[in-house]
């Protein structure tokens, strides 16, 4: 195990030769966002963009889409299909006529006839990034039931079912991914909530990377908190050599692992404890692998890099007020910080 050193950090920075175009650097395609969360599909969106990467398209519900165009016309978007969902708690004591208790409704779930729209999608973009706001339902913890089907009560877990459509589609690619937030969420609960609905194992396509908080480490493991925060490298190494994939256990001092090598990032600080700064690193992460870096120095630079915008703004605006988005302003300071070193 070793503590990322700058010096080490800056080889990595990827050449942008003079002889190039928008697709010489790579083409992000960004599943993410949902009725909820709109603001992850702009930042995982643009932060990609800001680390280099040539061309990002937003593939997400159409409202998403139009949210994020809105508020960038740097992103190209791909709007999906869509099907409503009616959000209700069950009461399994009473009756099935009348157990639902409408909670909300969801207009913008991805269809999972959407897949069929993004096949060409899948096959020219350099790095796939799926997952930030996704959203996998209103509770987590709580069943929901979709009530447009009483008679045939089907548990709806916000986009899961275009989720595991997409999964299936992605184990042939060799493209890099990055599986972020609700993806990962949709994994552990598919691990491990009874009853599993297939018997082939459920793994992240080669040449993965996955970037758990510290809960989501736990959900995918099925262990505590606790557990994983008392020994953050044994952990990390430990999903990365299960999973075999790249992991990026977030939190402070981040630890990056692809199962044999393990860094520990110095940068970042408490200003990164804001909602978002997870979106904006896995958007970070995307733009470097878009231009051609492996999975593991994509990971160990932008996360490096996503420490290094928070310390920067941080050291302007305070600990208290840095933003999500300010984090993607930082992005070009932090990139000449290291060119300058
Ligand atoms: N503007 C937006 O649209 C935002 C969308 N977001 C999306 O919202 C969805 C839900 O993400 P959330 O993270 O809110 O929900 P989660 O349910 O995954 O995480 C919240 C839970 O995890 C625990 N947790 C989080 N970080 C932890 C840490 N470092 N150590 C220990 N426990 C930790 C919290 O205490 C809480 O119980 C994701 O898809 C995410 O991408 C969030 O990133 C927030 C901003
Ligand atoms: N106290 C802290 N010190 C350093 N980095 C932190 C701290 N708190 C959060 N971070 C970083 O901020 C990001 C938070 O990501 P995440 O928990 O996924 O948030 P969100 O889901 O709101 O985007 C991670 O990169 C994490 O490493």
């Amino acid at each position: 195990m070793q503590i990322l050193s700058t010096q080490y950090i800056k080889t990595l920075l990827p050449p942008r030769q003079d002889n190039s175009h928008k697709l010489t650097f790579g083409h992000v395609l960004n599943i993410a966002g949902s009725i909820h969360y709109r603001g992850a599909a702009y930042l995982s969106s643009v932060a990609a963009l800001r680390m280099g990467a040539g061309y990002v398209t937003l593939a997400s519900s159409p409202g998403v889409c139009q949210s994020v165009s809105g508020l960038t016309p740097n992103i190209v978007m791909h709007p999906l299909l869509t099907r409503p969902i009616v959000y209700a708690k069950i009461n399994p004591t009473m009756p099935e006529s009348m157990s639902f208790g409408l909670q909300s409704i969801d207009t913008e779930s991805i269809d999972v006839k959407a897949l069929t729209q993004i096949h060409t999608l899948l096959e020219k973009a350099s790095v796939i990034t799926v997952g930030s706001g996704l959203s996998i339902a209103q509770s987590k913890d709580e069943y929901i039931a979709s009530a447009t089907q009483t008679s045939n009560m089907e548990i709806a877990e916000g986009n899961h079912g275009f989720f595991f459509a997409l999964l299936g589609a992605l184990q042939t690619r060799s493209q890099s991914m990055v599986f972020d937030a609700d993806a990962l969420n949709f994994m552990s609960h598919r691990l491990h909530q009874p009853p599993r609905q297939s018997n082939t194992p459920l793994l992240f396509p080669k040449n993965s990377i996955i970037t758990p908080h510290p809960k989501e480490l736990a959900r995918l493991l099925n262990i505590d908190v606790a557990a994983i925060q008392a020994d953050r490298v044994h952990y990390a190494t430990k999903a990365a050599q299960q999973f075999r994939a790249v992991v990026v256990l977030k939190g402070h001092h981040s630890v990056i692992s692809n199962g044999d090598s393990t860094f520990i990032n110095p940068t970042g600080n408490n200003a990164l404890a804001k909602a978002g700064t997870g979106d904006v690193l896995t958007g970070m992460i995307g733009g470097c692998c878009a231009q051609g870096m492996s999975p593991f120095n994509a990971a160990c630079l932008g996360v490096f890099l996503h420490g290094l915008c928070g310390d920067l703004a941080a050291s302007d605006v305070s600990n208290y007020c840095v933003l999500a988005s300010d984090l993607i302003d930082y992005i070009p300071k932090a990139i000449k910080h290291l060119l300058t070193l």
